[in-house]
């Protein structure tokens, strides 16, 4: 017996009218991903055609603008404004910047749909205005591992340069004086150290804090346990790291929650005379609250790699405070890990631009590889199921709300849908707008254009081995350029199959088809009757058109029929029309499964 699941609900929003007829402006492409890339991947992008053009705004290592060369045209413009980037983005398919360049909202309005791809050469991405990227589609890849190891050290070179007065000696040495008293230090060995943000730098710094001989304690409410276990670290609680610490290392991401999570309250709750090492984002510190915290006592010292504002102001009272060392945001700046930094960036950039994502996509579901193989069938179903119910929809009817119905043996959590359900919502609104629809923006649009998908799972008996034994999917609350479509429940009806790898449709509304999904599709109802096959085929034998599969389903024998026809070429209205004069033919439509739809 078959169960049926609910998967999950959209929120409706404003109609999705079908009058739009605006040109289509893109293809996808989609493309097993290299061997190489262990991890989560995927992505379906927008196919470019001629070489495309990668704009490198800031310096990238020698390594990969050599690889970038191989593939893309590639313009190294650094030091650009606002308003240059602006004007330049709109000839490039790529952007590839450090944390030194904006990547705002106006630069993906600017590019005017052409920016496919944002690299981030290095890790934090808060210099990209993310939600602005997916609503246009494009991608945002990051270099996330190969400066980790540079972070982790630049962190440990401050920690031990606070510790020990480096910069204030040095500079007065510098300037004749020999102060021995002055700058006497504080031991790390056997100090507690606070790791707030146990991720890659995080964990690195810790275990190298420990081969210091100090005791490290982390927080991190995302981090497994077992990870700090594994290197001696234990995870605490945020108040219980912050008060119990002689030095805290900042190691987290800037967002919203952790934007000045060191502040006045959160200063008053540390240890008196704690030293702080920042080489994650300045905006993670309040940093008036560190100068009267510094000026106050309660923090001893403080060593600053990043800034809220960068460069900082001359007159900064954080950095000229004796008791603050700084650098000029150079914790990935070694020559290893810059050349690592270009070669990660460049290989996601240039995969990506190809139709593949790299594991690295910061603004994409991921779907694992062999997931991506499995379903690669289905996907090409998904999106032209989605295509034959948009086109089946009559004009001047607003979309709003479709049910998505996917047949299959296996589990729930077993079946990831957010492909399919991506290719389902690219085949429901490429087909009569201008936006291009892949993975990155394809719920934004759903849901911009006002489009409610419910998903639903029917779990059969049987063997979990296939992936999916059919997609159904069903336009509520409209009238149909069809009325066969409308199924006895009163929704447009479409439901497919794979069939040796190839997608077909098996069912129109009530009635039962199967016709492969390539080229294109007549449908036509008429009052089943011998000599109706032949009738249809031959009218397209005259006119050179090739029929790839034809098949009937109908209600009783003499009653109603569907016939579906696939053919290669498109047929013109005049051969339509002679099919439609066959007086046992009651309705007819033609529809597209590629390019522009004409309704
Ligand atoms: N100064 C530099 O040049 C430099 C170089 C590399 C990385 N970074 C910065 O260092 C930071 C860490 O980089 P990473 O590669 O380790 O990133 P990561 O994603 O591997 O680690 C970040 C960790 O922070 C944790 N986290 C998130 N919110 C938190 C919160 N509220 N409290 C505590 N922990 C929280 C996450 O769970 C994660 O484990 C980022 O801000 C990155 O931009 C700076
Ligand atoms: O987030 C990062 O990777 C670091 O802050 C490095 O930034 P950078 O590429 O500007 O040196």
């Amino acid at each position: 017996m078959a169960m049926k699941t609910t998967l999950s609900l959209r929120t409706p929003s404003p109609s999705l009218s079908l009058s739009s007829k605006l040109p289509f402006t893109s293809a996808f492409s989609l493309r097993p991903f290299p061997r190489r890339h262990r991890n989560l991947v995927f992505i379906v992008s927008a196919s470019i055609n001629a070489k495309p053009t990668v704009l490198v705004a800031e310096k990238l290592g020698e390594a990969g603008l050599n690889l970038l060369k191989e593939f893309a045209n590639v313009d190294c413009s650094y030091n650009l404004t606002a308003e240059e980037l602006c004007t330049k983005i709109s000839l490039c398919d790529a952007l590839i910047v450090r944390s030194g360049t904006k990547v705002s909202r106006d630069v993906f309005e600017s590019s005017a749909g052409r920016l496919k791809v944002v690299g981030r050469a290095g890790v934090g991405i808060d210099n990209v205005d993310l939600a602005a990227a997916t609503e246009f589609g494009c991608l945002v890849v990051n270099a996330p591992t190969a400066n980790t190891v540079a972070a982790a050290e630049h962190g440990i070179a401050l920690l031990a340069a606070m510790a020990r007065n480096v910069a204030q000696a040095d500079a007065s040495v510098k300037s004749g004086k020999w102060l021995r008293n002055k700058y006497v230090g504080v031991s790390l060995v056997g100090k507690t150290l606070a790791v707030l943000g146990f991720g890659k730098v995080g964990s690195e710094v810790a275990r190298r804090a420990k081969g210091l001989g100090m005791h490290v304690i982390a927080h991190d409410p995302y981090a497994p346990a077992d990870r700090a276990r594994a290197i001696g670290v234990d995870l605490v609680s945020f108040d219980e790291a912050i008060s119990t610490a002689d030095f805290i290392s900042l190691h987290m991401p800037l967002t919203p929650s952790t934007a000045k999570v060191l502040n006045d309250e959160t200063f008053a709750k540390m240890k008196k005379g704690v030293r702080i090492v920042n080489v994650a984002r300045g905006g993670v510190i309040d940093e008036d609250a560190l100068v009267r915290a510094l000026d106050a006592g309660t923090v001893a010292q403080a060593a600053l790699d990043v800034f809220t504002e960068e460069p900082p102001s001359k007159d900064s009272k954080l950095i000229l405070h004796e008791q603050v060392i700084a650098t000029p945001h150079l914790g990935a700046s070694t020559t290893e890990a810059q050349e690592g930094v270009a070669i990660e960036i460049a290989e996601a950039v240039v995969g990506a631009l190809r139709g593949e994502l790299a594991a690295t996509a910061v603004n994409a579901p991921m779907v694992p590889a062999e997931v991506l193989t499995e379903l690669k069938p289905f996907v090409d179903l998904a999106e032209k199921l989605g295509r034959l119910a948009v086109q089946l929809v009559a004009g001047g009817s607003g979309v709003k709300t479709v049910k998505v119905t996917y047949a299959s043996s296996r589990a729930p959590d077993d079946l990831d849908t957010r492909l399919l359900r991506a290719m389902i919502i690219k085949g429901l609104i490429e087909p009569i707008s201008s936006v291009f629809v892949n993975l990155v923006n394809a719920d934004f649009t759903a849901k911009q254009r006002g489009l409610r998908i419910t998903e639903e799972r029917v779990i059969l008996d049987g063997s979990p081995e296939n992936p999916l034994e059919s997609i159904q999917v069903q336009i509520a609350n409209v009238e149909s350029r069809f009325a066969s479509a409308i199924s006895d429940s009163g929704e447009i009806k479409v439901e497919g199959r794979v069939k040796d790898g190839i997608a077909h449709l098996t069912r129109v509304g009530s009635f039962e088809v199967d016709v492969s999904l390539e080229g294109s599709i007549i449908l036509c109802r008429q009052v089943d009757q011998p000599g109706m096959i032949g009738k249809v085929g031959s009218i397209l034998g005259q006119e050179n058109i090739n029929v790839s599969f034809m098949s009937v389903g109908r209600t009783a024998p003499r009653k109603q029929a569907v016939m579906a026809i696939g053919v290669d070429e498109q047929p013109g209205k005049e051969v339509l029309k002679k099919i439609g004069d066959i007086p046992a033919v009651e309705e007819l439509v033609f529809l597209k499964l590629q390019d522009k739809v004409v309704t």
